[in-house]
């Protein structure tokens, strides 16, 4: 029998130290943590934003408990006070699925904090097994659909901007308003083409293309156009087609086909109709493309990051344009796995110890393959880097107009995309499409491992606050108050901000530790608006930007970074007066290099040959910054011309050759020799699936629903059975 009193290990989640704790430390530290929240609650700034950042001379004001036979939660908490500012936040990792489905004992170190702090989230038009795996394994309860008061909301679908209107500071949502301009195909290559109308060549990564039914005209002549061009080359049309048609919003492949003619094009729309590149890169003879990952932390200014891990997904089939693949057509064009993993000849990647067997690979594996191949695979990189940016940049108006109306407050926003990209002969990038939420499918081991790192970086960057629900109940009625009355803004009062009863109720009823006066002159005399103002939002992402980097993970910031501020503004859109990404670059980058050359100068001051910064370059000097901005779009746009770093004129070269080494980050292998890897995501432990009791009862009612239609399915199978094959058979008889 287990013995009474048994210590039990408790481990400081952000250390992952063990702490020698027992059941009476766990109670004490139940209790800490509301000084914690105090102090906490006197930031109450916070309440507009997210967690708070203290600043140095604060932080000295932090409860010093006395040392006592606590004396390690005492550290742990005065620690946390003082400066692990990644500490407000959750964080996540991938090691926490390891435990979730068995050790109870194991996974506390990563729940804890969420059951202690009663974090929730909920799943809407989605039912990804890894969110709520993730979500599960650090202690987030699930809540219904319809719950508003949760910390993190991950949507599968575009969400209504009279949605978002509500989100609260402390919460978390994976979309920004009116992303779909980048994620229906037929948006993005628009957005890109007025780019393109603005700003010329540089924005050239995407096929020709046209809209059915509005553009037949401009169709038919660029139908006309190519087949003259052809026969006058002495060719002959390439097959499956010159022209690739898809459905402007459908997934997986569905409803693509190939035309030569407008005779090929039904009539019915919309319809994405582009050019089919018929020169890909291929991979031991086959086609290939890209997924590239990247999340955006803020539109306005842009905040992007890119994943140094991807997938390589192969087509099943060998490239062949001529007319005898025609029966097999889309193994050989195609290159969705949806699609491929049909064929006979597919072979899924089941092994751990390979990056590059089968027909999905890593990004890695296919970047080294690129690499023996004798091609410059970083430069392609900075290549795909450079489309990314460039795509984001020319929705950033749009998706920031609409922030402006429809987001009270900074930083509640994070976006993941899936850039899918096809790479040419001459090792050119296009973009062939973005998805809004990328599968996050765990087929393969390889799926696993990727995409649980994938996901929790993704939440580490979205900076979910430590934050007590009990703070939150106390708050959330003022707020919003506040947030109603914020519509009708500028003429009322904020002093007549009166606290919801309910609220009053619970602040007499203070959380143990909570100071009532921090509160009620706080928000409850409401003296400061509780919206933050275009400026107070600026500062809180300026806050989150310098906050992500301690915490991005295998995450590549692209945007902004060294040199991004000069290459890029040319080929921006003048946002207005505030000059946000200006002014982030400047608060970001140029402090941050003044202040590494400075330290430079203090520590190489007895050495003759200082070392020349990025900036100081002779050459760099020579030319004026949009002509060096000119030729880096050259450079980024002409990959024959340019075909290695080697090639690139020197004075863009010292711009990018950081980013350059920072890509080296991509051609790594994302597995080690000798390791295991879980091959799937673990089935939660019933205990840690916290669920409220409507999500619980919505789940019930689910595997009902899910059972008896698995039950008419196999009768209606059974029943048809003699008929498909009566069907078969006559065919077969015809
Ligand atoms: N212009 C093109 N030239 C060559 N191949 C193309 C082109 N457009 C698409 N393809 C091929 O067709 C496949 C499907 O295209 P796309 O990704 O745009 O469709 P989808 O149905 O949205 O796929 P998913 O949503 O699964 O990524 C691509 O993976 C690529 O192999």
């Amino acid at each position: 029998m287990k013995p009474k009193n048994l210590p039990r290990e408790i481990y400081n989640p952000f250390t992952n130290r063990t702490r020698k704790g027992r059941f009476l430390l766990c109670k004490r530290l139940k209790l800490r943590p509301d000084n914690y929240l105090e102090e906490y609650c006197a930031d109450l700034e916070v309440i507009n934003i997210m967690a708070p950042i203290r600043p140095a001379e604060e932080a000295e004001r932090c409860p010093q408990p006395s040392l006592s036979e606590e004396q390690e939660a005492s550290e742990y908490l005065v620690a946390r006070c003082k400066k692990i500012r990644t500490s407000d936040y959750m964080l996540f990792s991938s090691d926490a699925l390891i435990h979730i489905a068995s050790d109870s004992k194991a996974s506390e170190k990563y729940t804890w904090l969420g059951e202690r702090l009663r974090l929730t989230f909920k799943m809407m038009r989605s039912d990804s097994r890894l969110i709520r795996t993730m979500c599960h394994s650090h202690g987030l309860m699930q809540c219904s659909s319809k719950n508003p008061q949760v910390n993190v909301i991950w949507m599968g679908a575009p969400v209504k901007s009279v949605k978002m209107r509500e989100l609260m500071p402390w919460q978390r949502l994976n979309q920004f308003p009116r992303s779909t301009e980048l994620t229906k195909k037929d948006r993005l290559y628009e957005n890109i083409e007025r780019s393109k109308s603005i700003f010329g060549e540089a924005y050239d990564f995407i096929p020709e293309f046209y809209v059915t039914p509005r553009e037949n005209q401009k169709m038919e002549i660029a139908f006309d156009r190519v087949l003259k061009e052809v026969t006058a080359a002495g060719g002959e049309l390439c097959f499956p087609g010159e022209f690739i048609v898809k459905p402007t919003n459908s997934r997986q492949g569905k409803g693509i086909f190939f035309a030569n003619s407008m005779a090929d094009i039904p009539a019915e729309g919309p319809l994405l109709v582009s050019r089919y590149l018929k020169d890909p890169y291929l991979v031991n003879n086959h086609k290939f493309d890209l997924r590239i990952y990247v999340a955006v932390t803020s539109f306005y200014p842009l905040v992007a990051y890119v994943y140094s891990e991807g997938l390589a997904r192969l087509a099943s089939r060998p490239y062949d344009t001529s007319a005898s693949s025609a029966d097999s057509n889309e193994y050989v064009h195609l290159t969705n796995y949806s699609i491929n993993k049909n064929s006979t000849s597919f072979v899924r990647n089941e092994s751990m110890s390979s990056e590059d067997l089968g027909h999905k690979w890593t990004l890695g594996a296919l970047l080294r393959y690129v690499e023996n191949e004798g091609k410059d695979a970083k430069l392609l990189m900075l290549r795909i880097e450079d489309l990314i940016v460039k795509s984001l940049l020319s929705i950033q108006n749009s998706v920031a107009t609409a922030s402006r109306t429809t987001l009270r407050f900074a930083c509640t926003n994070f976006e993941l995309f899936g850039f899918d990209v096809l790479v040419d002969q001459a090792l050119k990038p296009w973009l062939l499409e973005v998805n809004l939420s990328p599968s996050l499918a765990c087929d393969a081991p390889l799926d696993s491992l990727l995409k649980t790192r994938l996901i929790a970086d993704l939440l580490n960057l979205a900076c979910v606050p430590l934050l007590d629900k009990k703070i939150i109940d106390s708050v959330t009625p003022a707020l919003r108050k506040s947030m109603n009355a914020s519509q009708d803004s500028e003429t009322s009062d904020p002093d007549e901000l009166e606290l919801d009863p309910k609220c009053a109720k619970t602040l007499k009823r203070r959380p143990v530790g909570l100071k009532r006066s921090v509160l009620t002159k706080k928000i409850v005399s409401g003296n400061t608006s509780l919206i933050p103002n275009t400026e107070k939002k600026f500062d809180q992402i300026l806050r989150k930007v310098e906050l992500e980097e301690g915490r991005r993970g295998d995450f590549i910031r692209v945007f902004p970074r060294n040199g991004t501020w000069g290459m890029y503004s040319p080929v921006m859109e003048d946002l207005g007066s505030d000059d946000f990404d200006e002014r982030l670059f400047a608060e970001v980058i140029t402090k941050k290099n003044m202040k590494n050359s400075s330290e430079q100068i203090a520590t190489s001051s007895s050495s003759s040959s200082s070392s020349h910064s990025t900036f100081s370059s002779s050459a760099f000097s020579s030319m004026r910054i949009e002509e060096v901005s000119d030729l880096f779009h050259d450079v980024m746009m002409e990959c024959s011309k340019y075909p290695s770093l080697a090639d690139v004129p020197i004075e863009v070269r010292e711009i990018i050759s950081p980013w350059y080494e920072e890509a080296s980050e991509y051609t790594k292998k994302i597995t080690q020799d000798g390791e295991t890897y879980a091959s799937k995501l673990p089935t939660i432990r019933s205990t840690a699936r916290l669920r409220t009791k409507s999500c619980a009862e919505f789940y019930e009612v689910r595997k009902v629903q899910m059972a008896k239609k698995k039950e008419a399915e196999a009768v209606a199978a059974k029943e048809n059975e003699p008929v498909v094959l009566q069907a078969v058979a006559a065919k077969r008889v015809v």
